[in-house]
């Protein structure tokens, strides 16, 4: 492809429009011979002081934001991020014909996974995008990012269409949607799960934040496209008058939902029995998770799944089969038929939610394991002590990927937390998480429940710049094992 159909513009000089390009990165490092180098104005540096790279790596043209010097012809855009997304769907043109995107601050990979298996169960070829890489009817690979960057996420839809897939439901991050990632994703939908304390390492602040999530259905979403809320969220209402104001169709769920009203919601053990109205008819489902969350997350994944073309009756039959996602409120083991849940809660209102989720649970004690990543929002850490001490009854805190960290200061922000809030449970400190989770294990008895949170399906330990295999529910499967249970 040439210059000019990479970047769509008839105004470049002839003699670099018709320039072949071979290929397009924002990394000067992954440059090839005959490739577009976007130079992006990052947080720790700008693209544009590694053009010397680029060029000794095979670039043949730099694309920017500013005019500059350098060592290559330059284009200048007005948003080089979205010129690169643009040109990265350009350069990859496949797309599989129904893309859905989710965003929210918790429950998005929840609902991908049960889109890719409604989706599958009415017999399309479907497959799901996010934290837990990419899924589909023929296996998983694992991947770095909740929303890849622009040029990986092209080259994985040009793929997945190439193989046949027809139906995508993606993870839409703030960061994904800020940074541009999305821009040129040809969506039929988007879905809003609910919104809470989350990234204000990268976000200035919680306005920020929600207008990074906003630009979804304020810029992505074409008008008459559909958008899915949950409408028991908080902010529903904020997130309806922007759709409203973009011409979108909004398609509520939930107890305050209109297309889908959940009329009641029984639990019971580890599943939830639903009744529900849509489109005038009553259905009900046996949802065969638990957790108010679960059926809030299901809701918008049908929401999505008749949006984007699939008739009521087959989407709610197909929740009675649904699987967590790896890592959500997962089932590690019991002792004594007291269960372990493994959970991604790393926030928070998550943190809060499950431990509200697993109290009814317990006939015994609430047991939770948890820690607080390092480089990340160091507020969120004595809140979620807080959190943890108020919801359960006993309190280990560790370490959960301590990074640049020093380990036992995270640990001090999340004990003073802890310490501060009004409540009986017991806290203890262990620093090593296997140590911690083999405590807790332990200390189980009939009756109790024990969660570990904060990882959910991560392999590794993040300390300094190393990364130890670790997995919590292996963790707890070898300490049920070697407590000879
Ligand atoms: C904090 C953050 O959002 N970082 C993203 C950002 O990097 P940056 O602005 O810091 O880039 P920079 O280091 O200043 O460099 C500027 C530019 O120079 C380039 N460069 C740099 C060095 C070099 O030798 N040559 C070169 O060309 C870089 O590739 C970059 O394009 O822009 C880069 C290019 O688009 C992204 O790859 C990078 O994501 C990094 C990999 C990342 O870890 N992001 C995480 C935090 C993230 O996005 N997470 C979200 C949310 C997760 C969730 O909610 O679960 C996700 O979607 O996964
Ligand atoms: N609808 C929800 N409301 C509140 N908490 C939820 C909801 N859904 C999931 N959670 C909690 O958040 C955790 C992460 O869920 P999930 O991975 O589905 O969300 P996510 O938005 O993809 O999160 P992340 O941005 O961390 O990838 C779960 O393990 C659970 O503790
Ligand atoms: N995508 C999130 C996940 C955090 C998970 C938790 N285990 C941690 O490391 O803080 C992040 O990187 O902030
Ligand atoms: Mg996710």
């Amino acid at each position: 492809m040439n210059l000019a159909k990479l970047l769509a513009r008839d105004d470049l000089d002839p003699a670099l429009a018709g320039v072949e390009i071979a290929g397009l990165t924002a990394d000067s490092r992954a440059v090839a011979d005959g490739f577009a180098f976007f130079a992006i104005p990052g947080h720790a540096g700008d693209g544009l002081s590694y053009v010397t790279d680029a060029k000794a790596r095979g670039a043949v043209v730099v694309i920017a934001q500013r005019a500059a010097d350098c060592a290559l012809p330059l284009v200048v855009v007005p948003d080089v991020r979205a010129a690169l997304a643009h040109a990265a769907a350009r350069f990859y043109p496949r797309q599989p014909q129904t893309i859905v995107a989710v965003t929210g601050t918790s429950g998005k990979t929840s609902v991908v996974a049960f889109l890719r298996q409604i989706w599958a169960a009415a017999g399309h070829e479907a497959a799901s995008l996010g934290t837990v890489g990419i899924v589909d009817s023929k296996g998983a690979h694992y991947g770095a990012l909740t929303t890849p960057g622009p040029v990986e996420l092209h080259k994985i839809l040009d793929d997945l269409a190439g193989r046949g897939v027809t139906h995508l439901a993606m993870e839409a991050s703030s960061l994904g949607i800020d940074q541009r990632r999305l821009d040129g994703v040809r969506l039929t939908a988007a879905g809003f799960t609910n919104f809470s304390r989350d990234h204000l390492d990268h976000h200035r602040d919680m306005e920020e934040y929600f207008a990074a999530k906003m630009r979804l259905f304020d810029t992505l979403l074409q008008p008459g496209q559909t958008a899915v809320v949950d409408a028991d969220s908080d902010v529903a209402a904020r997130v309806s008058s922007v759709c409203a104001a973009r011409g979108l169709t909004i398609f509520s769920v939930g107890a305050k939902g209109q297309a889908i009203a959940l009329k009641a919601a029984r639990p019971h053990a580890l599943a939830t029995s639903l009744d529900l109205a849509c489109g005038g008819a009553a259905f009900n489902v046996e949802l065969p998770l638990a957790g108010a969350f679960q059926t809030a997350n299901a809701l918008v994944a049908a929401g999505l799944a008749i949006a984007a073309g699939d008739a009521p009756a087959g989407v709610f039959a197909a929740l009675d089969h649904l699987a967590g996602a790896p890592g959500r409120l997962e089932l590690a083991g019991a002792r004594d038929g007291a269960p372990v849940f493994v959970d991604y809660a790393h926030k928070p209102d998550a943190l809060e939610k499950i431990l509200a989720t697993l109290r009814p649970l317990a006939k015994g004690r609430l047991i939770v394991v948890f820690g607080c990543g390092g480089d990340r929002d160091k507020g969120k850490r004595p809140l979620m002590g807080e959190i943890a001490a108020r919801g359960a009854d006993m309190v280990f805190v560790t370490d959960d990927n301590p990074r640049s960290e020093e380990p036992a200061a995270i640990r001090a922000e999340i004990l003073a937390g802890a310490r501060s809030a009004a409540g009986a449970a017991d806290i203890i400190e262990i620093a090593d998480r296997a140590d911690a989770i083999g405590r807790a294990v332990a200390a189980l008895r009939a009756g109790d429940v024990l969660v570990v949170a904060g990882k959910g399906h991560e392999t590794g330990q993040i300390v300094g710049d190393r990364i130890f295999p670790f997995c919590d529910r292996e963790v707890v499967e070898n300490a049920l094992r070697e407590q000879g249970l």
